[in-house]
């Protein structure tokens, strides 16, 4: 096994590693330590099962464990899923000291994650990302939830995992469209937090795009130690974490919209970044310089930047207006400051809304 790094996500007595490395996911006592009780049943796709599913099997000899392999995509991030992770959990038997285990991307870790946290009330859950997206972002803060078809993740629960393992080999595998789709989140650190990592993604672009391995871990790693800090300082969402749905409320319209079948979630937040930034320098928070940087970083990623055709104005506001930051039905945005800095904002008048939509 090459180099491996790792991380801790502060949370007291629920604090947790996540190690990132090449060849981890054979690395089958480390995944036997997460699994205390005799039960677990692995939650995967169609698509990461023929890879990676006879290794994680290989970690669990010896125990009684099960195996759901799911239609990938985020169609299936649904309640009628939720309720197979239930049946499998009852046919194995799980009792209280089982373990779900998640091996695939968000779509599986944020299903996963959900059916741990309701299984008679909360079993163990540990984390074995296979994408870049799940790798930076998903696999960490115990964010889990499924959509409905008029809104994403409405139905949810924040549930920790007791371990996160990226191996970051699993990305030899991944389609480029995906591992672009979870750069759009890599960039997001960049822009609410990080103006040096934001220079670094300028200068290692065409590396990341090519799949080099050091700058993968790299941005990876960096990701990671930002969501683990914030995470650790506003677990629950109240204030500081709000800042990492930069991008989302627009996004998470759009996937809604297109009825979860058109642009990847990162995609997706791409474009909502550009239009919370282009929103942010139209109400004179944020310089246009900034903005432009923002959206030429994207297209060099080659991420979309504007909203795909066909989309309404109107159907994005009201789909804007279910978002879980909104209060007493106030719509909340997280608006941009420029390179390192977003913000909480409220009462942003929908007019203003409504011109970056139209634009
Ligand atoms: N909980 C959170 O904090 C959080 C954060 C960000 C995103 N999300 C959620 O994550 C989801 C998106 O996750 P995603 O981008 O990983 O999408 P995904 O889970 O749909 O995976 C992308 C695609 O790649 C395939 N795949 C996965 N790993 C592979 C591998 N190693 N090789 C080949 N194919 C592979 C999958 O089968 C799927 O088709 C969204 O539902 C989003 O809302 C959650
Ligand atoms: O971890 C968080 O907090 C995030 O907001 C990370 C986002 O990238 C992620 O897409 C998250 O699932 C969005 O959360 P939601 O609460 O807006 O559904
Ligand atoms: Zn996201």
């Amino acid at each position: 096994m090459s180099t491996v790094r790792e991380l801790q996500v502060e949370l007291g007595a629920r604090a947790y590693p996540i190690r990132i490395g090449r060849g981890l996911l054979d690395d089958g006592a480390g995944l036997a330590a997460r699994v205390p009780g005799r039960h677990a049943l692995v939650v995967t796709d169609r698509n990461v099962a023929p890879h990676y599913l006879a290794r994680v099997e290989a970690a669990l000899a010896g125990k009684s464990f099960g195996k759901l392999v799911l239609p990938p995509g985020e169609q299936e991030k649904t309640l009628a899923r939720f309720g197979d992770v239930m049946a499998a959990l009852a046919a194995l038997g799980a009792s209280r000291d089982a373990t779900v285990i998640a091996l695939g991307g968000g779509v599986v870790g944020d299903l996963a994650g959900f059916a741990a946290a309701c299984w008679m009330r909360g079993v163990g859950f540990v984390q074995l990302p296979t994408t870049l997206l799940a790798m930076v972002d998903s696999s960490v803060g115990g964010k889990t939830a499924v959509d409905l078809p008029q809104g994403k993740n409405l139905v949810g629960a924040f549930h920790q995992p007791s371990a996160v393992f990226a191996d970051t080999a699993t990305l030899d595998t991944l389609p480029g469209r995906e591992l672009r789709a979870g750069l759009a989140e890599v960039v997001k650190y960049g822009a609410i937090a990080d103006p040096v990592f934001f220079d670094w993604l300028e200068a290692n672009a065409e590396a990341l795009l090519a799949r080099d391995p050091e700058a993968l871990a790299e941005a990876i790693a960096v990701s990671c130690a930002h969501k683990a800090g914030i995470v650790a300082r506003d677990e629950t969402e109240q204030g500081e974490r709000m800042l990492l749905n930069f991008g989302h409320t627009f996004g998470h319209a759009i996937e809604t919209e297109q009825g979860y079948g058109g642009l990847l979630h990162g995609e997706a937040v791409a474009v909502g970044m550009v239009l919370a930034a282009r929103l942010s320098a139209d109400l004179g928070r944020a310089p246009w310089s900034d903005t432009a940087r923002l959206a030429t970083l994207l297209e060099r990623l080659e991420l979309p930047v504007a909203l795909p055709p066909g989309l309404s104005g109107d159907a994005l506001l009201a789909r804007m207006k279910l978002d879980k930051k909104a209060v007493s039905g106030a719509l909340r945005l997280i608006l941009w400051s420029g390179l390192g800095r977003a913000e909480v904002a409220s009462a942003v008048p929908e007019a203003d809304i409504r011109a970056v939509l139209d634009a």
